[in-house]
């Protein structure tokens, strides 16, 4: 044979190996832990008195100045006052805790993972076994093997199933996930991936100090899974996004400013005053390079506002500052917000969760006969400063494909 008709014959075979155009998302789940549902206008007061906290007048109302601008009305959380009275240790930095909050975690965040990814396998269609390859997203893994391999055995996924774990990526987790599972979907003809996220933050929970109530003003519990496809779809899948392109940029420089690690005492974080200034200063180029990369010349003729959008709300200032520089009307960002307002940053779960809310409003808005965006851009962020890029497409009207 020569060597041009082996290079022929194997340029074939591969091609037969990947999937035939774009990954598609083809279902969305979400799920939220049962636990306690906090108001945010309560959360202050609720949170100084189960963490004994009273006599620290001056943080409780920093806290709740900070609670009142988050654009947050309410988050849920698994913690719940029975399990701090069972475990006092978590109210202290200084005691150890770490393998009694694992204990807690590592049965808990695979079955919220378990809820969402049930809800998206009944919209998908198909039975949990024609799942070929799982990411799993979560910053409390710490431990082996871990929250992927229970969630496969929750679901009765094949035991062939590829797993990845995906830890501590923080808020950038679900964008980072996605990306991986297009890659996966389109390199590998027939496989259908789940992304899964969830999020569980008694692995940070700690009593009030001048540092942490940003964190605890923000974040909530959550878990979003997806199912991931390329073609050839089978009879009944339904795409609702397309990935058209992905990408990933670092932002040189600025390690300090989000970050977490584990400690005997739990997970610590820090979130610096800077991340929405840092973000603003580099979104737009990001998106330009996405947009460069899937449509070449063309991506000249993008206008911002001629898209729909799904952003990461990792905080209030952040969708106000994003909105700001790229000049976006304020109802490009009101997924983002939406999910903000209901349930607070869950850290790399929300941005499932914003991809829900907007194509259940494409659905709404295509039953009242309007013109909506075919095009997308979605964004999620975290440490690094990591800014996860990717270029959507979508049917024109939802309900006809
Ligand atoms: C049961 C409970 C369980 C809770 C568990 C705890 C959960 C921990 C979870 C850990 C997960 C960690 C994941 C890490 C990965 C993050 C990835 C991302 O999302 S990336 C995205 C992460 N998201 C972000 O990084 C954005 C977070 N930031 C925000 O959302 C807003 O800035 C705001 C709501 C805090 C204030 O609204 P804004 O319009 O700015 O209002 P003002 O200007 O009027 O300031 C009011 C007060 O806030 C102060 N202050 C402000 N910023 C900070 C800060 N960073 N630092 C300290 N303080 C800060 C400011 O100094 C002022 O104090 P004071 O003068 O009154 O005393």
């Amino acid at each position: 044979m020569t060597t041009a008709k082996a290079g022929n014959i194997m340029h074939q075979s591969r091609s037969k190996e990947h999937g035939e155009g774009p990954a598609t998302v083809l279902a969305i789940g979400t799920a939220n832990p049962s636990g306690a549902i906090v108001p945010q206008d309560k959360f202050a007061d609720q949170f100084f008195r189960v963490t004994k906290s009273d006599h620290l007048t001056d943080l409780k109302e920093r806290l709740k100045r900070i609670c009142h601008k988050t654009g947050i009305e309410k988050r849920h959380f698994h913690l719940t006052e029975e399990i701090l009275l069972a475990h006092p240790e978590f109210l202290d930095r200084e005691l150890p805790s770490l393998d009694a909050r694992i204990d807690i975690v590592a049965t808990e965040v695979p079955k919220l993972a378990e809820s969402a990814a049930a809800k998206a396998i009944t919209e998908w269609g198909r039975p949990a076994t024609d799942i070929t390859h799982l990411v799993f997203s979560t910053y409390s893994a710490c431990r082996a093997p871990s929250a992927d391999l229970q969630l496969a055995s929750l679901l009765g996924l094949r035991h062939s199933v590829c797993r990845t774990i995906l830890s501590l990526h923080g808020c950038y987790g679900g964008g980072r996930a996605l990306h991986l599972a297009k890659e996966i979907a389109e390199n590998n003809r027939g496989a259908r991936v789940l992304v899964a996220c969830s999020e569980i933050t008694l692995a940070c929970f700690n009593g009030p100090d001048g540092s942490n109530l940003v964190g605890h003003a923000l974040f909530g519990d959550g878990a979003g899974a997806v199912i991931v496809g390329a073609g050839p779809l089978a009879a009944g899948e339904r795409p609702l996004f397309e990935m058209i392109s992905a990408t990933q940029t670092t932002i040189p420089g600025t390690e300090y400013a989000l970050g977490m690690q584990v400690t005997g005492g739990g997970i610590d974080f820090h979130l610096a005053i800077q991340v929405p200034m840092l973000l603003g200063q580099n979104v737009e180029r990001c998106l330009l390079d996405a947009f460069t990369s899937a449509l070449g010349d063309d991506a000249c003729d993008v206008t911002w506002n001629d898209l729909f959008w799904a952003v990461h709300p990792g905080g209030r200032p952040i969708l106000d500052k994003i909105e700001t520089v790229l000049k976006l009307e304020p109802e490009k960002l009101a997924a983002s917000r939406h999910v903000l307002r209901e349930y607070g940053n869950m850290s790399g779960a929300t941005i499932v969760f914003v991809l829900d809310e907007l194509r259940q409003h494409r659905e709404e808005e295509a039953d009242h006969d309007h013109r909506l965006p075919e095009w997308g851009a979605m964004l999620a962020f975290g440490p690094g400063i990591t800014i996860e890029t990717m270029v959507l497409h979508a049917p024109r009207n939802p309900k006809e494909n």
